[in-house]
């Protein structure tokens, strides 16, 4: 059977929901409205329960959702209910911080291989991970089947890594460099970019700043 076409807001949604749920679980929460999701995601609870209901009928009227079960069912859909071995290419101050967090072991994801080109970074140890040549990249992706690579090297050489990257066999790239990658139409690319998030933000507190003025008129 084809896998079912969901749309890009729903898929950017999910690991927010995942998060929430993540969250319940550990606090030993059993079941959980939509709600009372919405009230924590600051979303419409139907917007919740028409996302979920993509997936089949899993909310159960006056009692609400099982959070075990959504957790499961949601990591299935993001194929995130099998590891996601992901490699990092430069191992500078972003890529050693990204390391160091090593994201949510729970849901599966981790960071399993990191590469630098500076041979003064070559086999330095960063969370329990070892920094390895990028001659052995293509090697390592295939040994550890790693599906989506990170770059975090600079600009001018982003480019250059990502081929290198397609030519290893991901298939996802998380690109950090700010500059826009060109590649083959099979490998998606997202991007990650704090300064343009902050730059967005200014304009929106400079909105209000002109509101305050506006009033004061
Ligand atoms: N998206 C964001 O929010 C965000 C935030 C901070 C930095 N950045 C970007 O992330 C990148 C890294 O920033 P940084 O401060 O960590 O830089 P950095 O100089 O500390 O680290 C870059 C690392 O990449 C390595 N490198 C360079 N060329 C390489 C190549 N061809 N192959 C393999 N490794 C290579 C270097 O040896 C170095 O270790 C830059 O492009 C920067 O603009 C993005």
């Amino acid at each position: 059977m084809k896998p079912m076409k969901i749309s890009e807001a729903v898929v950017r949604r999910l690991p927010v929901y995942l998060q929430v749920l993540n969250d319940l679980h550990m606090r030993d929460v059993q079941t959980v409205s939509s709600q009372e999701l919405g009230n924590r995601l600051d979303l419409n609870p139907a917007q919740i329960r028409k996302d979920l209901a993509y997936f089949g009928d899993f909310g159960r009227k006056g009692i609400g959702y099982d959070v075990t079960y959504l957790i499961e069912k949601i990591k299935q859909i993001l194929k995130l209910d099998q590891p996601l071995n992901v490699a990092l290419v430069g191992a500078g101050n972003l890529g050693r911080a990204l390391c160091n967090y090593n994201m949510y072991l729970k849901d599966n994801m981790k960071i399993t291989a990191v590469f630098d080109i500076n041979p003064s970074m070559i086999g330095v140890s960063i969370n329990g991970l070892t920094v390895l040549p990028m001659e052995k990249l293509a090697e390592t992706i295939q040994d550890l089947s790693i599906r989506i690579g990170i770059i975090t090297v600079p600009a001018a050489e982003a480019q250059n890594v990502a081929d290198q990257f397609v030519e290893a066999g991901v298939d996802g790239i998380l690109n950090f460099a700010p500059t826009i990658l060109r590649v083959q139409d099979q490998v998606r690319i997202h991007y990650a970019n704090f300064t343009t998030e902050l730059m967005s933000l200014a304009y929106y507190l400079n909105e209000e700043e002109n509101e305050d003025e506006a009033d004061l008129d």
